[in-house]
């Protein structure tokens, strides 16, 4: 996250770190808790590691540092990745993640709602971006969690900022026109998550964006609400 700031304890209980472990362990990408045994990611976070085995699923910290050889961690029974995803650029970038059994529920690791495809209109006026990736273009892996807080915008607008790409209505773009606070490398597959009636919802998933808060480059989020039919197809 650019131009973030720290995360209290308990205040994003739906955010997990998704570590690999191949030679060694690392963080790579954000996912959100969405029921008791399904993680939401970005398909981009899991092309070509693909095999369960190799995933960790950190719920409940809000530090990296929090994370040692005696951390507890959930294990990965399937991933499933959207049919139609190439590339984040061309959409789809959506995947889901099963655990190999429910997780119990705390103050600590609660699920977010997923918005229905009726509320894909709605216009979300407090939206936050959370994550541990980097704080610049050539960053690194941040201990402390991130947020900050994205206006959305019409996609209009994201397409006019993006002239060579083509932005469908399955994104959704967040940003400032002067750039400075944005997600980057590393927040890929967390949430933008936006508070609406006293009630957040997951409308977002972290997917692209050309280099990170810079002016007039939105970022590209996975637009959650389009993909409820397929979500609740593949998770009951
Ligand atoms: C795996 O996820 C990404 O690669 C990756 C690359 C990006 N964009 C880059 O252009 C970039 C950023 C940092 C380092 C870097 O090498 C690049 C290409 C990303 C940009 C945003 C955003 N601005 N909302 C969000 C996630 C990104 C994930």
């Amino acid at each position: 996250i650019v131009g973030g700031t720290d995360s209290s304890p308990g205040e994003w209980p739906w955010q997990v770190s998704l570590h690999v472990k191949l030679s060694r362990q690392r963080h790579l990408c954000g996912g959100s808790i969405i029921s008791n045994q399904w993680i939401l990611t970005a398909a981009h976070c899991v092309m070509s590691l693909e095999n369960p085995n190799i995933w960790r699923v950190y719920a409940g910290i809000l530090k990296q540092s929090e994370i040692n050889e005696d951390t507890p961690f959930f294990k990965v029974e399937e991933i499933i990745v959207h049919p139609q995803y190439k590339y984040a650029q061309t959409g789809y970038d959506i995947a889901l993640m099963k655990l190999d059994k429910p997780m119990n529920f705390t103050d600590l690791q609660l699920p977010i709602c997923l918005p229905s495809k009726e509320d894909a209109n709605i216009l979300y006026t407090d939206c936050w971006v959370i994550g541990w990736g980097y704080r610049k273009e050539k960053g690194r892996v941040e201990d402390i969690l991130q947020k900050a807080t994205v206006p959305l915008m019409s996609k209009e607008e994201c397409q006019a900022r993006y002239r060579k790409r083509r932005i469908g209505d399955k994104v959704i773009c967040a940003g400032y026109d002067e750039g400075g606070r944005d997600a980057c490398k590393g927040d890929s597959g967390g949430p933008l998550s936006c508070k609406h009636e006293e009630v957040w919802y997951l409308v977002g998933i972290t997917s692209w964006g050309e280099g990170c808060a810079r002016p007039r480059q939105p970022g590209v989020y996975t637009k959650v609400a389009e993909y409820s039919d397929w979500i609740l197809e593949k998770t009951t």
